[in-house]
């Protein structure tokens, strides 16, 4: 059980983090590169601080049309900590330039990152971190669209995934939390797609060296309990195939609109075991999830491709980029670079319950927080489990 839980099952409150209280619209934060960017309206707020608007500094008003973010949390909070960590070593603009340059990519939907630093206000200090401004999130696409994205859809979105996995992978990290509220669009481009939130991506080769399967008892289940991936529910730390295995719980549960263990989402050992059993036999998985007429074989190939894998391999993405392709070929569609959310018709099915996990840790809430059109009440967002970062991260100087 996390720490988090285990204090919730003892009836204490968990630790709680500070949030990063509201900067007024014009406030300007000057960066370690010596850069200074001006803050507008906030428009998110995660677990642990807020979000704002945010242009280079100038004598304007940061607008609607700002083309960047800013993400601020008071300094002695761990995760913002860790993000910044992964955006230095692996998001800069140039870095992502060339790998698109060489892999000949049209696009590549890792945010980019412009600079960072600390900022002290009323006596307290803050640490922000400049990256990319992006538009809707995926989740909400999906709430829209019924809870089910067309088959083209999904296949695309699983492309551009492998793009970007290969990518960060090449660099060292996992993600670790893929699913669709982690997945946003761009906001002045609506086809392509960017993974964000990079709080639980780990270093799974620190400079080339692969890290050993260890299964510890304290970390098991981190993650998005719906989608994290077996080697995370026996406390493993994640690696690439755990990215792969999470990917492809998202596109069955986007194609279909729920996986078969969402009914039991407060024990999570029953999850554990319901993907375990999935793995053992990934055709009968396939039926739980599809009629017969409906079943995308592309993708029970993907799950047996991604089940082979070992810990420390390293996947066969053009492999598996081929796969999808032709469940694209066999729907006679081809990836045209245009994302389609048209609904699918049929039954939508029913919101999954809440999790035991968020419960206990709290929701973090969309800012404003917002419900659908129609509706009372906000459908519920997957929320990941974040454990604390071990305190000599929190004392460790920036990466360079
Ligand atoms: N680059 C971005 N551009 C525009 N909005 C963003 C961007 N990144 C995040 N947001 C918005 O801010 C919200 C909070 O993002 P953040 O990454 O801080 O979340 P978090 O702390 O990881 O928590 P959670 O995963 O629960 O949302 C997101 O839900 C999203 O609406």
């Amino acid at each position: 059980m996390p720490p988090k839980a285990k204090a919730a099952a003892k009836g204490r409150a968990p630790a709680k983090r500070k949030l990063a209280e509201e900067f007024p619209p014009g406030e300007v934060l000057i960066d370690t590169g010596k850069k200074s960017w001006k803050i507008g309206a906030p428009i998110g707020q995660g677990g642990f601080g807020l979000i704002y608007l945010a242009e280079e500094n100038s004598s304007k008003q940061v607008g609607v049309d700002a083309r960047y973010v800013i993400k601020v949390e008071p300094s002695e909070n761990g995760p913002l900590f860790s993000e910044l960590k992964f955006y230095m070593r692996a998001a800069k603009p140039d870095q992502i330039q060339q790998w698109m340059k060489s892999h000949k990519l049209k696009h590549l939907g890792v945010p980019r990152y412009w600079g960072s630093g600390l900022h002290d206000k009323g006596g307290k200090r803050y640490r922000f971190m400049v990256i990319d401004r992006l538009g809707i999130d995926l989740q909400k696409k999906f709430d829209e669209c019924n809870r089910r994205f067309p088959r083209k859809l999904v296949l695309q979105l699983g492309l551009r995934l492998l793009d970007i996995l290969e990518y960060i992978h090449d660099h060292e990290y996992v993600h670790a939390d893929i699913k669709a509220s982690n997945l946003m669009l761009s906001h002045s481009d609506l086809n392509q797609v960017f993974l964000v939130d990079y709080g639980l991506a780990y270093r799974y080769a620190p400079d080339g060296v692969l890290k050993v399967y260890k299964e510890d008892p304290k970390r098991c289940h981190d993650g998005t309990i719906e989608f994290t991936s077996i080697d995370a529910h026996k406390g493993a730390s994640p690696c690439r195939r755990s990215d792969l295995e999470i990917l492809s719980y998202c596109m069955v549960q986007w194609l279909c609109g729920r996986l078969p263990w969402e009914d039991n989402l407060r024990d999570p050992l029953y999850v554990r075991d319901s993907k375990i059993q999935s793995r053992e036999n990934v055709s009968e998985f396939m039926t739980k999830c599809f009629s017969s007429q409906d079943k995308p074989v592309e993708i029970q190939k993907f799950m047996e491709e991604v089940k082979r894998l070992d810990y420390q391999d390293k996947p066969p993405y053009d492999h598996l980029r081929s796969i999808l392709r032709s469940g694209l070929k066999a729907i006679k569609a081809e990836d045209n670079d245009k994302l389609d959310f048209a609904s699918v018709k049929g039954t939508a099915s029913p919101p999954s319950q809440v999790n035991t996990l968020t419960e206990r840790c709290g929701p973090t809430l969309a800012y404003p927080p917002r419900a659908p059109r129609g509706c009372c009440k906000p459908p519920r967002r997957p929320q990941a489990y974040r454990p604390s970062p071990p305190e000599h991260l929190l004392l460790m100087p920036p990466a360079r």
